[in-house]
């Protein structure tokens, strides 16, 4: 399908990006209202991974900046791709904070973040996972504070999940909610990136929901 959509249908990887990012934060917003925070600010740890997973994440970190969230990125792999430094700078001049180093510790994102985007990796994960991303998800499993994980929790296995791994408290599947998602148990499910022409989405007999009238998620569960 994702295929499809950029050789048969023409769209661009950046147009369905942005249209997966605002979705993402969109989703968010409605989950997790700037209200419900704890801490001081509605401050937001945005963790973006080396392919296009990590793209949706800076797309949804630029909104949730515009949402009147205070979203930091963690960045550690960036491809040399123009897509990726335009969103880079995008977010920079939208004075998100790139942080240099992962915290070391659970507990300092604990603290200092009221919510976690997991934007490490989507459906091209494959095999055991390499560093530095193995130990940030070590960390990761070990936070309290929400994660909201774009499109598959970071780690699982596209089809199985992974028991024994990341247990977010909220998944934004992108285009259609892949197999992986029956394994999922946190309290929030959303559906978004509301891009999929009909006849696409007949070919494949993905028996999509509606969404509610004009807008670009909607909630499962
Ligand atoms: N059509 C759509 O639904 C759209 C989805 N989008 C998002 O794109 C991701 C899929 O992106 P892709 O670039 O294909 O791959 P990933 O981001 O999932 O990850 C690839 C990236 O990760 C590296 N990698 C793979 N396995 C490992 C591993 N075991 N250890 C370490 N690193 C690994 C690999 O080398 C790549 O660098 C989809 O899920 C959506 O989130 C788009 O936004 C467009 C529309
Ligand atoms: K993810």
């Amino acid at each position: 399908i994702d295929q499809e959509l950029f050789t048969e249908y023409k769209f661009s990887v950046d147009q369905l990006m942005e249209l997966a990012g605002l979705s993402c934060a969109t989703a968010i917003a409605k989950a997790y209202p700037p209200s419900s925070f704890t801490t001081s600010q509605p401050a937001v740890l945005v963790v973006c991974g080396p392919g296009n997973n990590g793209g949706d994440g800076l797309v949804c970190a630029r909104h949730l900046k515009m949402f009147g969230y205070q979203p930091t990125v963690y960045y550690p792999k960036r491809p040399s791709k123009p897509l990726f430094e335009g969103l880079t700078t995008q977010c920079k001049k939208m004075d998100i904070p790139f942080l240099p180093e992962f915290p070391s510790e659970a507990a300092f994102i604990d603290e200092l973040y009221g919510l976690v985007v997991d934007a490490i990796f989507g459906f091209s994960f494959k095999g055991a996972v390499r560093e530095p991303f193995g130990s940030i998800l070590s960390t990761l499993e070990h936070i309290t504070v929400p994660i909201a994980s774009i499109d598959i929790p970071s780690g699982w296995d596209v089809e199985k999940g992974k028991a024994d791994g990341l247990q977010p408290d909220m998944l934004i599947s992108l285009t259609a909610p892949k197999k992986a998602a029956m394994h999922f148990t946190g309290r929030y499910h959303f559906l978004g990136g509301r891009f999929v022409p009909p006849a696409l989405e007949e070919k494949y007999a993905l028996n999509l929901p509606a969404y509610p009238d004009t807008d670009c998620v909607l909630q499962l569960t």
